[in-house]
């Protein structure tokens, strides 16, 4: 079992939404991620859309260079993003499926289907000192798929549990995650969760002893909308804390 608390990542991506939608300087994510740290936040996570229809490449070396945790990039498993990468070189990278026309992210990386392209990537994320995570539903069978393609990590989406439409679902899709855990744990991966995440849901998952770090965005930034940045990065922080079985 782990022995720590759980960890926050913070997303910044929709800081970088509210900046494209108008074409201005501002807000800056960068400023936001400095504001996220301060407030207990363990990490930065940033996705480097192929579209660039929010994070730019500027933002992903300014992140490098200014952070004072750990920048996690996220990215699609292309030549283009793995060669970023191999510059950028951040602490971890989190390889996830991207479709052009899809509003967010639609679901985990079919890595049991595409394992030697996964290989490929590991490798040589791995050989730049990268740590791989790979985003993946809380299947099994992809469990397996990312041991045999290297991953030291990976990240447990949540969105089908997140978008629940009832209790009944929500207690199964819950149940898919507790034991995926269980199993990528068991094979001797470090488990991580995200997608759809909020004040609302975020609890039962700080709970599933196995999990290590949780990368939140969208609600955080929505919230901070009200309460501030820091006080809504502050407020998560305390209930990860509170909710949280590591030990
Ligand atoms: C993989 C995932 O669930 C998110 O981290 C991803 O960043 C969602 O994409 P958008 O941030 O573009 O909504
Ligand atoms: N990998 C999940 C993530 O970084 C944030 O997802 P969301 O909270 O914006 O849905």
């Amino acid at each position: 079992m782990n022995n720590k608390q759980i960890l926050l990542g913070v997303n910044i991506d929709h800081v970088a939404t509210l900046r494209q939608a108008r074409g201005t300087l501002y807000p800056e994510p960068v400023q936001a991620a400095l504001i996220a740290e301060q407030a207990g936040a363990d990490g930065i996570t940033a996705h480097l859309r192929e579209d660039r229809r929010h994070i730019q490449d500027r933002d992903i070396y300014l992140l490098k260079d200014v952070l004072h945790t750990r920048l996690n990039l996220e990215m699609a498993v292309t030549d283009e993003m793995v060669g970023i990468a191999g510059k950028v070189r951040p602490f971890a990278c989190c390889l996830v499926p991207e479709k052009r026309e899809e509003l967010t992210t639609e679901g985990g990386l079919d890595v049991a289907g595409n394992l030697h392209r996964m290989q490929w990537a590991c490798d040589k994320l791995a050989s730049a000192g990268v740590e791989v995570s790979l985003f993946i539903d809380p299947d099994e069978s992809q469990i397996d798929a990312a041991v045999k393609a290297g991953a030291p990590v990976v990240e447990l989406h949540t969105g089908c549990y997140a978008d629940a439409e009832n209790p009944q679902q929500q207690a199964e899709e819950l149940a898919r995650i507790r034991q995926a855990a269980f199993y990528a744990h068991s094979a001797g991966l470090q488990v991580n969760a995200g997608h759809g995440l909020n004040f609302h849901n975020v609890e039962a998952i700080c709970a599933i002893p196995e999990m290590v770090e949780l990368n939140i965005g969208h609600s955080i930034i929505a919230q901070a909308v009200f309460s501030g940045l820091a006080q809504t990065v502050r407020d998560l922080k305390r209930i990860m804390r509170t909710n949280s079985r590591r030990f």
